[in-house]
């Protein structure tokens, strides 16, 4: 259940709660109040009738020893032009007939009956549970009211029964209740829009900041929650806003300083693994991988060769040209043993102006196909552009005995370039059984 579904239902139910105890205190209020002056208006008739029975006779026992109340009540209405319905003398017809009020008042109850009592609390008229001369219980005293004739009290009147009302009160008892209803009922319906407009309204913020957390949760830090709202919520979203963006930003810088740092990692990698001078990978990393290359090879059965080569009369160039000379041709003869072999040969400087490759999946005679073009491509650089009077050439040893270790295979190698050199330099030279 979503909490705008839970916010309307307890709206609805909060404003259903109170439409029913305010419509039933209204209802009941206004009932109360109706009774109440059907009562008083009952009283007042009754009082009047009493009053004018005993100012009739000059006296209670006059007047009830010269006619009875009823049929003086009866007689009097019809003096003052009124039909007895609503005459409260009740108790007189009581007195005569308890059972026949009809055959008094006509086809209309009377809504309230009285017991009369002398100002001793003496009945004076015999209306159950009284007879006359019985004294009023206590109950009774308290609610009775009083009559005066003449500034002088003449007795109580208390009002009796359940109230019953005629049809016409009862048409407009049942019209104040519909009228009741249809304001219950328009309330209801007012407070279901209310509900559903406020419901929406007050759990926006929570909607929207539901979706930024989920947001949030996919990776999508920086959320914002657009509400221009002063109270808790509106202060919820500010506080999320900025928890967001602050999320954000040290999430940002956190990355940025990952990856600084991933990139001085690599940085320091490769530094690590390459010649300073000549760009090319050091001895260290060429051993290490080259190695692997090896044992790759010989699982395989892979052809796999190595060349092990040598600047010719390097010693030389230093000595007539300068060691800066020297080491632009270092650095020349490396960019050309670089751009000049596959990416999957292994070139490295093996120290001083010694180079290595490790040719993968090369068997030994394209080896040595791709060391004479290097080779002459050496000798071939117009090396005049560093220098005039400056040229050079390399000297290669070549081996791809698998079956010996990759140190093994490098010793070889070197004792082919060492050939190379004794035979006149500038040249490749191998074993040329296995050719
Ligand atoms: N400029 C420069 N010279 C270097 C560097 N590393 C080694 N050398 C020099 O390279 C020379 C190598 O000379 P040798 O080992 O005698 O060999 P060579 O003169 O090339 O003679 P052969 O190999 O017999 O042809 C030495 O004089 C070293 O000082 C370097 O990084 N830069």
């Amino acid at each position: 259940m979503t909490l705008r579904f839970k916010l309307m239902l307890a709206l609805l139910l909060t404003n259903l709660l109170s439409i029913a105890v305010v419509g039933g205190i209204a209802y009941y209020k206004l009932a109360a109040k109706f009774s109440e002056s059907l009562m008083q208006e009952a009283f007042t008739r009754f009082e009047q009738d009493v009053i004018a029975y005993v100012q009739t006779y000059g006296s209670w026992v006059r007047a009830t020893e010269s006619e009875p109340f009823s049929l003086f009540i009866e007689r009097y209405a019809a003096f003052l032009g009124k039909t007895p319905q609503h005459n409260m003398g009740l108790g007189a017809s009581l007195q005569q007939a308890p059972n026949n009020t009809h055959s008094v008042y006509g086809s209309h109850l009377p809504p309230f009956r009285f017991v009369l009592s002398d100002p001793y609390h003496l009945a004076l008229l015999a209306v159950p549970p009284y007879d006359v001369g019985d004294q009023l219980s206590h109950e009774d005293i308290q609610r009775a009211r009083p009559i005066y004739i003449n500034g002088q009290l003449f007795g109580y009147a208390v009002p009796k029964g359940v109230l019953t009302l005629s049809q016409q009160d009862k048409t407009y008892l049942n019209a104040m209740r519909e009228a009741l209803m249809v304001g219950v009922v328009t309330a209801l319906f007012l407070a279901l829009v209310l509900g559903v407009i406020f419901g929406n309204r007050v759990s926006l913020p929570l909607r929207q900041l539901a979706h930024a957390l989920r947001a949030m949760g996919e990776g999508k830090l920086r959320q914002y929650i657009n509400t221009r709202r002063q109270d808790e919520l509106g202060l919820l979203a500010q506080n999320f806003n900025r928890m967001s963006e602050d999320l954000a930003t040290s999430h940002e810088a956190l990355q940025a300083s990952h990856a600084k740092i991933q990139a001085q990692a690599k940085q320091l990698k490769e530094l690590s693994i390459r010649d300073g001078l000549t760009q090319l990978y050091n001895r260290r990393h060429f051993d290490e991988y080259a190695s692997r290359l090896h044992a790759e090879a010989l699982r395989y059965q892979h052809p796999f060769t190595v060349m092990m080569g040598d600047i010719d009369f390097f010693k030389r160039i230093n000595d007539n040209f300068s060691h800066a000379t020297g080491d632009l041709v270092l650095k020349q003869v490396a960019q050309l043993l670089q751009t000049h072999t596959r990416n999957s040969d292994l070139v490295a400087r093996y120290g001083g102006e010694e180079f290595v490759i490790a040719f993968s999946q090369t068997s030994l005679a394209q080896a040595v196909g791709l060391c004479e073009r290097l080779r002459a491509q050496i000798e071939a650089y117009p090396w005049h552009t560093i220098h005039p009077d400056l040229k050079v050439t390399m000297s290669m040893g070549l081996n791809d005995r698998l079956e010996d270790n990759l140190e093994n295979m490098l010793k070889l190698a070197d004792q082919y370039l060492y050939e190379a050199k004794h035979q006149g330099r500038n040249q490749v030279r191998y074993a040329t059984v296995n050719f």
